[in-house]
């Protein structure tokens, strides 16, 4: 039994219902009657709690109504005009979907009969915009009748349908009212007197009229069951497929972009450190007193292999075919186990030497070339360095040439050869007292600087991209919300819970960001595979891409992306959901 106590409702100054005081029975169809404006629909949303807004009170079986969405959920459907559908839902789906919010079970054979019994079991797997006036009408019954609600609240349910259709959907909320309170708002006062029981009259705020009394029957639910929601929201993303496309497709760009920028940078700086492991003079490097003077006798240090005077071979003059050579000339290390040839061999004695691969071919594969001392020496090439990535047209003499040039010996100048491993160990601490210079450490930082330029204009693209992407997706799961606000309104106003809705919510914009990172992450790691295994980025650019470990291993990128996108998703879906969830239901509703 639903009883009203003083129940009265004002919009600013204007009294729209002035202390209603009713009891309604359990069954039974009651007309509501009244001139356009006075105040009918608003009294209706009150009966059914959709409106809380109001000084009064409201019982239900003999206790006060406290909580709203449980109120809603258990006993309420609502007819409005043709507002209570959800456009990315199939009639079948709008059908069960009261059932589901309130979490009562239905069988798929009750569902075949009643929508048989009211003409509509062909209409089911189409969606509402498809569907007459008539037709939504008797689906809005179906929906009533699925979830058997004690109390069906229908305003205007005749509203924009011919005579025929009206009678039809009439007799079945008639037949509705044998076991339920059905209430109808309507501006026809035939069809109230020919169908109601009661016909009540809202006028100057005051609700006139006798209600009929009905037997009392006693009202009983459907069982409940545990019903989900995810297919609404799975329906709701395959209703927004366009926008979430473009959405996918420029959020998988901006993850390749960002992975592969990251990778070949990786691989750029793995290649530059290995081509200084392979460099002829990586070990190499000499050292001038910082006040100019002269070396007595060659300086000891832990991490020093092999020390000795300068040679200023700048000044030595070579030509092959009495043409003068123009390039670098250095001393090969005393152990040259790691220098690799392309061909030939290392010197074995002081009148050989070996060319880099851009002199041999400048040169056109010298046997022989003349170094001029203060005799000409007649100098045998006996090998060709293998192309490195510091690759420049240069000579080798072997160390044992040292022996014949102490005209040219520098004893300003000391030359070092580092232990292995122990190069920049060593260039750092000979460069408190001495200036060091090593050709490989500058040519190193050289790149480096380069390279972290590069890296720092990457990272700017990189952050600027996210933060476009993290607007975009909040722009699109913006527009996406907002489009689906009068839903929301129709979900409360089917008694669902916001916090159930924000979760779900939540889960969807999760999902979203799930899909986009799986999705970037699958296409990057398809095109590290291509370019590394199938296009070989090596044998065309010297690089690999590359992975490094970030925190814990080499695949942390893949982490970092799908962490970077659930966050970003999550914000784009907070903000609007929050507003959405401060949404007064009707006011929407009505607005339509
Ligand atoms: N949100 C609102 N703010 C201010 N006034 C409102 C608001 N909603 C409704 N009203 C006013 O309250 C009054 C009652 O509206 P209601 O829709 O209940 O009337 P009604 O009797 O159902 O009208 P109709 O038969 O034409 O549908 C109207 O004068 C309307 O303009």
């Amino acid at each position: 039994m639903l009883e009203l106590k003083h129940i009265s409702k004002r919009f600013e100054e204007h009294l729209i219902i002035d202390d209603v005081s009713l009891v309604l029975p359990d069954c039974g169809m009651v007309g509501i009657q009244g001139t356009s404006g006075c105040g009918k629909s608003t009294l209706l949303y009150i009966i059914g709690m959709l409106d809380d807004d109001f000084a009064g009170e409201i019982f239900y079986n003999g206790e006060k109504v406290m909580d709203r969405s449980e109120f809603i959920s258990q006993n309420i459907s609502y007819m409005m005009q043709n507002k209570d559908f959800i456009s990315a839902l199939t009639i079948k789906e709008n059908i069960t979907l009261a059932s589901q919010v309130s979490q009562f079970d239905y069988s798929p054979a009750i569902l075949q009969k009643i929508t048989t019994q009211l003409s509509i079991q062909d209409l089911l797997k189409r969606y509402p915009h498809q569907l007459s006036g008539g037709q939504l009408k008797r689906a809005s019954i179906a929906k009533a009748m699925l979830k058997q609600s004690p109390i069906i609240l229908c305003d205007e349910p005749t509203g924009a349908l011919h005579s025929q259709q009206a009678q039809i959907v009439m007799q079945e909320l008639k037949k509705l009212s044998l076991k339920s309170l059905v209430i109808i708002v309507s501006h026809d006062p035939l069809l109230l007197k020919q169908y109601c029981d009661s016909v009540l009259t809202l006028e100057n705020a005051k609700l006139k009229g006798r209600l009929k009394k009905t037997p009392i029957i006693q009202t009983t639910h459907p069982q409940p069951k545990t019903y989900s929601m995810f297919f609404y929201s799975f329906k709701q993303l395959l209703y927004q497929r366009n926008k979430l496309l473009f959405l996918f497709l420029f959020q998988w760009i901006v993850i390749v972009a960002f992975f592969l920028i990251v990778t070949a940078m990786n691989g750029v700086f793995d290649a530059i450190s290995e081509s200084e492991k392979s460099s002829v003079q990586v070990n190499m490097m000499t050292i001038e007193k910082k006040d100019s003077s002269a070396f007595e006798e060659l300086i000891t240090h832990l991490q020093i292999k092999n020390v000795t005077y300068d040679y200023s071979l700048e000044q030595l003059q070579w030509s092959y075919q009495n043409k003068d050579i123009t390039c670098f000339i250095s001393f090969l290390p005393i152990q040259t186990s790691h220098i690799q040839l392309s061909k030939g061999r290392l010197p074995q004695n002081s009148h050989e030497i070996i060319l880099s691969l851009p002199l041999y071919q400048t040169l056109k594969q010298p046997q022989t070339l003349t170094c001029l001392t203060d005799t000409k020496i007649e100098m045998q090439v006996v090998g060709v360095l293998e192309e490195h990535f510091f690759t420049q047209e240069e000579i080798y003499c072997s160390p044992l040439l040292q022996n014949e040039l102490s005209a040219f010996k520098d004893m300003k100048t000391l030359c070092v050869e580092a232990k292995e491993q122990s190069h920049q160990m060593l260039y750092k601490s000979l460069s408190q007292d001495y200036f060091v210079y090593s050709d490989v450490i500058e040519r190193v930082e050289n790149y480096q600087s380069i390279l972290s330029l590069a890296r720092l204009i990457a990272y700017v693209f990189i952050g600027i991209s996210f933060f476009v992407s993290l607007l975009l997706i909040g722009i699109v799961e913006s527009t996406i919300y907002y489009e689906r606000t009068h839903d929301v309104a129709y979900l409360l106003s089917l008694g669902m819970k916001r916090k159930r809705l924000f979760v779900l919510s939540i889960i969807e914009a999760l999902s979203l960001g799930i899909m986009m990172a799986i999705g970037g992450c699958l296409l990057s790691a398809f095109l590290y595979f291509y370019f590394n295994n199938v296009y070989l980025l090596k044998e065309h650019f010297g690089i690999l891409l590359s992975l490094h470990p970030i925190l814990l291993s080499q695949y942390d990128l893949y982490g970092f992306i799908f962490i970077c996108y659930m966050l970003m998703t999550m914000l784009g879906a907070l903000l609007p959901t929050r507003k959405m969830m401060s949404i007064n239901m009707i006011d929407v509703l009505r607005e339509e």
